[in-house]
């Protein structure tokens, strides 16, 4: 790992606090890292030694309070948090990067009011546009500060978003290969994991791939 000034020099994220986070999964280590100008607290959970492993096992995952709190079944992404957690568990080394840009980067309140447009009959990418937001507003410079931090270069992404590929790749992190995360799909959720497939290029095949 490199010295603390070299770690911070330029960053956008500064990192505030850390403790060890034992969960169901098993114990991580939990960082909170603050983002200049937004103020949004970014959390990495950490286990094993992973600065010093060749591609980390690694998941950059986009808040979102209903699929993970409230259990919505909307989408995917409760499900997939807990995948996530599980399979760096299971591996004993891993980072998981957990960004406070909920809603695909709109904030909670536009993004209900998103869903009570998808009530009405549009697709989740028709919605955003409705309320004036492109169909993803995310960011991943943040992520790529945070793993610099942590020392990792290299990283196994658990995603099957290719546009989060080559964002994170943009923001100068190794991506050696992109594993899958999938979900099971239910009665609520199909539209919108066909939409993200159809409309956002969303990858659901099973295997895993170097892109
Ligand atoms: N604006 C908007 N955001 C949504 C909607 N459904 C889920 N989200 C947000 O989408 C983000 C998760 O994005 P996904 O496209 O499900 O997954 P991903 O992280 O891009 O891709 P994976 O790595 O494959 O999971 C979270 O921030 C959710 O809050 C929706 O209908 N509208
Ligand atoms: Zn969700």
């Amino acid at each position: 790992m490199n010295s603390e000034s070299d770690r911070t020099a330029n960053l956008s994220v500064s990192h505030q606090s850390h403790c060890r986070m034992p969960t169901r999964h098993g114990c991580f280590r939990m960082h909170v890292f603050e983002e200049q100008g937004s103020g949004r607290e970014h959390v990495a959970l950490v286990m094993g030694e992973p600065e010093c492993a060749d591609a980390v096992l690694c998941r950059v995952h986009s808040e979102c309070l209903t699929g993970e709190v409230l259990g919505s079944l909307r989408c995917d992404c409760g499900s997939q948090l807990d995948d996530a957690m599980h399979r760096i568990a299971e591996a004993g080394c891993g980072v998981l990067v957990y960004l406070r840009q909920e809603g695909r980067g709109i904030g909670l309140t536009e993004k209900i009011r998103a869903y009570a447009l998808q009530d009405e009959g549009l697709d989740t990418v028709e919605a955003n546009e409705r309320l004036g937001f492109d169909a993803d507003l995310r960011q991943y410079g943040p992520a790529a500060e945070i793993l610099r931090w942590l020392g990792v270069s290299r990283i196994r992404l658990m995603t099957n978003n290719p546009a989060k590929l080559a964002a994170l790749r943009a923001e100068g992190v190794e991506v050696a290969r992109r594993e899958a995360i999938i979900a099971d799909p239910n009665a609520h959720n199909e539209g919108y994991l066909n939409t993200k497939r159809l409309r956002m290029g969303h990858l659901f095949e099973p295997d895993n791939s170097q892109s």
